[in-house]
């Protein structure tokens, strides 16, 4: 199904695996150009230290049902899945063997474009949540760093088409960010499937 090496990042307290290639480069650039078009984008604003600033990226949420989530102190209801969405979904669910009920869209229009620390660590994922992100477009580094062991720290590559699996204790010990990239970079869009449950 996929050309390049599976790779499973040494981590401790985590189990991240990086599927390079998990889509082939034709397919990637068509989820891209339909998502990008198709996908009701929004920019929430967050507040951080009392202070709201607009989100650095715009975001969206799909779902099979109408459960908002909550984060950083934003509430997102979500749409129904569209048709290339539902495809991506059914080849991440064949290969993870279980159901998402949800995806987080996120779009970085350009290196200053950002996704913060933090940890998928909601209540409404339950414990030990697995999260399957797809990336689309420009590649970005994706940076992960241990709560408690300050030298511990990696970063990697995301290419389009790629397919990164964070699961077991990974969120209870690790936060991960999109940093900003003073790089001259292209837009790129990231599809994070969830299983998002009522409380
Ligand atoms: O853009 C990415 O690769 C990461 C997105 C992310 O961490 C999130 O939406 O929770
Ligand atoms: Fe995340």
């Amino acid at each position: 199904m996929y050309k390049k090496d599976t790779y499973q990042i040494p981590l401790k307290d985590a189990d991240v695996i990086y599927y390079p290639g998990f889509f082939p480069e034709k397919d990637a650039l068509r989820y891209y150009k339909a998502i990008l078009d198709t996908a009701r984008w929004q920019q929430d604003r967050i507040t951080l230290f009392g202070k709201t600033h607009p989100q650095p990226r715009l975001t969206a949420l799909y779902a099979d049902n109408s459960i908002p989530y909550s984060y950083s102190g934003i509430t997102m209801h979500p749409y129904p899945f569209f048709p290339e969405l539902l495809e991506i979904r059914q080849k991440v669910e064949a290969l993870c063997k279980i159901h998402f009920t949800s995806c987080l869209l996120n779009l970085y229009r350009n290196g200053k474009d950002s996704n913060g620390w933090h940890a998928d660590d909601e209540p409404e994922l339950g414990k030990n949540p697995v999260i399957a992100s797809v990336s689309l477009g420009a590649e970005r580094y994706f940076h992960l760093k241990h709560k408690k062991e300050k030298q511990l720290k990696h970063k990697l590559l995301l290419e389009s088409g790629s397919l990164l699996i964070m699961k077991g204790e990974t969120q209870h010990h690790w936060l991960h960010q999109i940093p900003k990239t003073m790089k001259e970079t292209g837009q790129r869009i990231n599809l994070t499937f969830r299983n998002i449950i009522a409380l």
